[in-house]
């Protein structure tokens, strides 16, 4: 790992390892041989919030669906807490850009549906949903359907669902994306709530620099043609953090130059 420049090397060693991704490659084999993946080496120690930023096509969803399991088509190895990752599991959860709700569900049997097969007892079931709604804020919205909430409770739903299954992390694939400006910034405060809460690790992908700047302890730059790990670079500002300041100014200027789009 030479090329990544040592303001922005992990210190390894003093996390706790939570994720291990390790020289993984992926190549989809339909309409010729497309190379998505190559190399791509990160750790995500335990409790921490880890971006990753990268152009339209550089392989992000990719990387994310190896990880939660949806794909195992790849080289190298991915390992979470030691196991490696032969499927998708309880410990991983999984959020999208949008909620994938039932909609022939209510709030509360869509999260529900995380512990459905789980053998736990119902009470502690019920206990979970309703601890999990509480977390992200729908306690009083358990009955409702999917089309009687807001995109954001829609979102919260999902997350709620993603957090029922009491995962050690969590797999964020641009889950505000699809929010108007105003709920995008209170849901990326309520997820910093949550995650102080639940003391999850979390892998947000996203297009937003903000946003990866505002939640993140370190951001992963990727490169396209094939998905390469560009940088990381610790985001070194105390929380609660401000929206604007001097030290968010010039890392937004680092990642936009080494996203290429500055020089
Ligand atoms: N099932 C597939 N078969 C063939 N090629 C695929 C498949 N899924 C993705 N790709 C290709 O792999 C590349 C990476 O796609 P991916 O969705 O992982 O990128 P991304 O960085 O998440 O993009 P975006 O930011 O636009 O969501 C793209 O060129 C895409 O066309």
């Amino acid at each position: 790992m030479d090329h990544l420049n040592s303001r922005i090397k992990p210190d390894a060693e003093e996390r706790q390892r939570s994720l291990h991704v390790e020289g993984v490659s992926k190549t989809y084999a339909t309409d010729g041989s497309v190379e998505v993946l190559r190399n791509v080496t990160f750790d995500v120690g335990s409790n921490e919030i880890i971006g990753i930023v990268g152009r339209s096509g550089c392989g992000k969803s990719t990387l994310l669906r190896l990880i939660a399991g949806l794909d195992g088509d790849f080289t190298g190895r991915i390992s979470l807490d030691g196991n490696g990752i032969l499927g998708p599991g309880t410990e991983r959860g999984v959020v999208f850009q949008e909620p994938r709700l039932f909609p022939w569900l209510t709030v509360e049997q869509n999260v529900a549906i995380a512990v459905h097969e789980v053998g736990i007892p119902k009470d502690e079931k019920r206990e979970r949903v309703a601890r999990n709604l509480a977390l992200v804020g729908l306690t009083g919205f358990e009955k409702r359907f999917p089309h009687e909430i807001s995109g954001g409770m829609a979102q919260r739903a999902a997350l709620a669902r993603a957090l029922t299954s009491q995962p050690s992390l969590l797999l964020l694939d641009e889950p505000f994306a699809a929010l108007d400006a105003l709920t995008k910034m209170q849901m990326q405060d309520e997820l910093i709530g949550i995650w102080q809460q639940s003391r999850v690790s979390i892998v947000l992908i996203t297009h937003d620099i903000e946003e990866a700047i505002h939640l993140c302890d370190r951001i992963i730059v990727m490169s396209p043609r094939p998905g390469e790990i560009k940088s990381i670079t610790e985001v070194n500002i105390t929380r609660p953090r401000p929206r604007v300041c001097a030290a968010s100014s010039a890392l937004r200027e680092q990642l936009m130059a080494d996203l290429g789009l500055i020089h």
